[in-house]
């Protein structure tokens, strides 16, 4: 899968991607990212990619044309990409719009800096996304958020320890469970029983069990959205029960 973000700080961008997850997968050749820089396509001797805001006001813009030729080379290198444009006024990105984004073949991030971008760069957007109801200075985290999400649900990108956390709930549309390591006991608490019986479907059951019951607690929202099955209704309620105790 390859990305292609547009940002005047290539750094922030190339700079995260050479660890973890995402450094990985690029040495896999399970992604391939890119970045235009808007500067490069200024057509003024100081690379300027910004302006002052017609109607006044504080703060400066960055300016279409250098914008629109980013992301013309972009879509030459990413035919068929989808451009997103990562701002405080996109959708709310879920892990459901995550899924949807891994089954594409590339994906053209556009990450807004200064006071966000000339209204008229939106005639080559294709979506707007928001990872959240908070301002921050630049597109770029944002963009490395939605890439990350991303890669981690393409095949063969999490190695053996990564998948068997995919285990987990949390991609089932769930909160996550508790977890334990060594030592066994901490501050004179234990682990609990059923995590050292080795009774795999036991553990399992357990499990679920705690993401459906801390799902309860912390997200009806998100329980909300999922159909349980006759056994995780069982199990909540056992749950219910026990913490009722
Ligand atoms: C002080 N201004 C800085 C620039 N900003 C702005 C405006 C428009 C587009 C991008 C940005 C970049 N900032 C982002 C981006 C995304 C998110 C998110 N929630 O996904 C939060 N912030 C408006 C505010």
């Amino acid at each position: 899968m390859r990305f292609d973000i547009i940002t005047i700080f290539p750094e922030l961008i190339h700079g995260y991607l050479r660890e973890g997850v995402l450094g990985r997968g690029q040495a896999k050749g399970l992604i391939q990212v890119h970045t235009w820089n808007p500067r490069d396509f200024s057509d003024n001797a100081y690379r300027r990619v910004d302006d002052r805001p017609f109607g006044g006001g504080p703060g400066m813009l960055m300016m279409a044309p250098p914008l629109l030729a980013a992301i013309a080379a972009a879509r030459a290198a990413n035919p068929g990409a989808p451009v997103l444009y990562l701002s405080p006024q996109g959708q709310r990105l879920q892990q459901s719009a995550v899924q949807d984004f891994a089954g594409v073949e590339g994906l053209i991030l556009l990450a807004g800096r200064y006071e966000g971008i000339d209204e008229r760069v939106l005639a080559e957007v294709d979506a707007e996304w928001s990872i959240g109801d908070y301002v921050l200075a630049g597109g770029e985290l944002p963009a490395l958020v939605l890439m990350e999400a991303v890669a981690r649900q393409l095949p063969g990108l999490l190695g053996h320890a990564d998948s068997a956390a995919e285990d987990s709930f949390a991609d089932a549309g769930l909160l996550d469970c508790p977890h334990y390591t060594r030592p066994e006991v901490v501050g004179g608490k234990k682990v609990p029983e059923v995590l050292l019986s080795g009774d795999h479907a036991r553990i399992r059951r357990w499990r679920l069990q705690q993401s459906l019951g801390r799902t309860a607690e912390r997200r009806p929202d998100v329980l909300a959205q999922r159909v349980l099955s006759a056994q995780e209704q069982q199990l909540l309620e056992d749950y219910r029960r026990q913490d009722g105790e």
